[in-house]
Formats: structure tokens, C-alpha cells, sequence
């Protein structure tokens, strides 16, 4: 059976795409939104994302500026900087990348971001907001996945939703999207008994568990829509997704590659919400 490859790439530029017009006209109205990556130490994988990040702002006309901190900086350092981000009229959107080295306690420093510019949608206030339905930043992750599935035209009202995985960034967050949007939703886990019992029965399954390609064909029901979250790295050195790709493709109607497919959509929410920011401070002056 053919399936749908969707394609996360071009997804996100045309996202990107519209997001420059976007900037474009707040430029004339005086506006330039205004980006805070924070990033600790130097681990290549985060290094890399980060890039990304930067690049992809500057190219919608964002001013966005990397702030680097040390491997060994203090609690109260980091946590001082943001207070400066959360103070500065300029930025409109704070990004602490994740992982934090262990001096540090996470939680605390994303509790310190002003809610208002939480582009992650990582502070509870936004993570509480999402949950009951209120306007609230959403995780870039999965505002990405719901976009992903918008533009793809594949309607979740009614379908059975089941999400591998229960992280606060994907799997929590994109189980209340999905049931927003009238999805019934199963949320599974590294303890579920019997996995395939229950992926077996999704019309969209969401695979973000972060084990490399561990999702088969005997998890996944003929016709189904699979959204590969994992970013894995193999020995080899190439990406992999949570899901065997070439094994599950043949099976579903349409399918998220890895790299290619839910990533890019990341980054570009990122941006969506920053240039949200900027809209609604200045629509409050
Ligand atoms: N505060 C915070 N916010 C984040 O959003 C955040 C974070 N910390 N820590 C790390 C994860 C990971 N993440 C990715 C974003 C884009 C790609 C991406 O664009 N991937 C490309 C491939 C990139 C490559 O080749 O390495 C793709 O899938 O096609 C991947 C991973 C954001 N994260």
C-alpha cells in the first residue's frame, strides 16, 4: 500500500516562510522580536541544536543572540541571567537548552522564566494553561506534531490516539493536544505491560519514547499515521527515530522520517511563539 511521507522540511519553511512576512510587517510598525538562547557548556548534540535554532531566527528576522555559559557556572549565575532576559524589554522569548549539567536544579531555573516569554512552554504556568485550555505557549515539540498533522490534512477528531512516552516536553503535553482536539487518547509507557496491545489500536500513534527504532511492525495497525519524536544517534553515527522506519512505513498511510519529519517543526514553533511574544506584549503597550 502507498503511504505519505510527510515531509517536516518543507513543512517548516513554509511555516518559516510565513513567519518572515510576518516579521516583516512588525518591522514597520517599529517591532523586532527578540530571542534568549541560553546554552551551558559545549555538548556537541545540544551545540548543534542550538545552531539551528539561530540560524533559523535570523533567517525569519528575528534578533536573536546565543548567551554561552560555563560547564561549571553556579545555580545563581544562570539563574541570574534570566532574571536579566526576563527584565529586557528586547526579548521577547527566553530558551535555557536542556539538558542542564547536575549543580543545577532544572526545575527551579524554568520556573524562573517570566511565563510571558516562555517560548518553550516549559514554566507551569504554561504547562497548567495548556492543560485546561487556556492561552498558553505550547511546547514547540508538539505545537510542531499538531501543525505537522493540520497542514497534512489528517483530521484527529475521533481518532484513537495512543502516545508512547511521557515526558513533561512531549509525550504530557502532546496527549492534552490531541485530546483538545477530540482525539481519544492512551497514553503509554517504558512500564506499560504489553505495548503492542495498545499501539496496535492507534489510528495516529505518537512514538517519543527515545529508544533508537524499538517501534515494529507488530506495534502498528494497517493504515495508521505514525509521528517518529526519538532523535537517536546510532553507532554509526546517522540519526535514527523511535520507529524501524523502513519496516513500519510499508504499513501506515502516512509517516514522519527521522531526520526530516518532526525536528525541523521544532524549531520552527520556536519562532512562531517568539514572534507570538512580540505581538502580544506590544499589543498590550
Ligand atoms: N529548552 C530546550 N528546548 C528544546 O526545544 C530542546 C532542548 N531544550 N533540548 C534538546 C531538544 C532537542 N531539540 C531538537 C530540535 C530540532 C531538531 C532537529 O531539527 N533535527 C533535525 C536533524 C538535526 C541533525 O541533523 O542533527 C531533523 O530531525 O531533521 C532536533 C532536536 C530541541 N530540544
Amino acid at each position: 500500500m502507498p503511504y505519505h511521507m510527510i515531509d517536516g522540511k518543507a513543512i517548516a519553511q513554509q511555516v518559516r516562510n510565513e513567519l518572515k512576512e510576518e516579521v516583516g510587517r512588525l518591522k514597520e510598525q517599529g517591532i523586532i522580536p527578540g530571542l534568549r538562547v541560553i546554552l551551558v557548556g559545549t555538548h556537541p548534540a545540544s551545540e548543534s541544536y542550538v545552531r539551528g535554532k539561530i540560524r533559523a531566527s535570523e533567517e525569519v528576522g528575528i534578533n536573536s543572540e546565543l548567551i554561552r555559559l560555563n560547564e561549571e557556572v553556579s545555580e545563581a549565575e544562570l539563574l541570574q541571567k534570566v532574571t536579566e532576559c526576563n527584565k529586557d524589554p528586547a526579548v521577547h522569548g527566553i530558551l535555557v537548552q536542556l539538558p542542564l549539567p547536575l549543580q543545577i536544579d532544572t526545575n527551579k531555573v524554568i520556573a524562573t522564566i517570566s511565563p510571558e516569554k516562555d517560548v518553550d512552554g516549559f514554566t507551569p504556568v504554561n504547562v497548567g494553561n495548556l492543560i485546561i485550555g487556556q492561552d498558553a505557549f505550547f511546547p514547540c515539540t508538539p505545537y510542531g506534531i499538531m501543525e505537522l498533522l493540520k497542514r497534512s490534512d489528517i483530521s484527529v477528531e475521533g481518532k484513537h490516539a495512543v502516545v508512547v512516552g511521557r515526558s513533561n516536553i512531549v509525550g504530557k503535553p502532546i496527549s492534552f493536544l490531541l485530546q483538545q482536539a477530540n482525539a481519544t487518547v492512551t497514553m503509554c509507557h517504558s512500564r506499560t505491560v504489553d505495548l503492542p496491545f495498545y499501539t496496535k489500536q492507534a489510528d495516529i500513534l505518537i512514538a517519543a519514547v527515545g529508544r533508537t527504532e524499538m517501534i515494529t511492525s507488530e506495534h502498528v495497525k494497517p493504515g495508521a499515521v505514525v509521528i517518529d519524536v526519538g532523535i537517536n544517534r546510532k553507532e554509526d553515527g546517522k540519526l535514527a527515530g523511535d520507529v524501524l522506519f523502513a519496516d513500519v512505513a510499508p504499513l501506515t498511510s502516512a509517516i514522519t522520517p527521522v531526520p526530516g519529519g518532526v525536528g525541523p517543526m521544532t524549531i520552527a514553533m520556536l519562532l512562531k511563539n517568539t514572534v507570538q511574544s512580540a505581538i502580544r506584549k506590544e499589543s498590550k503597550r
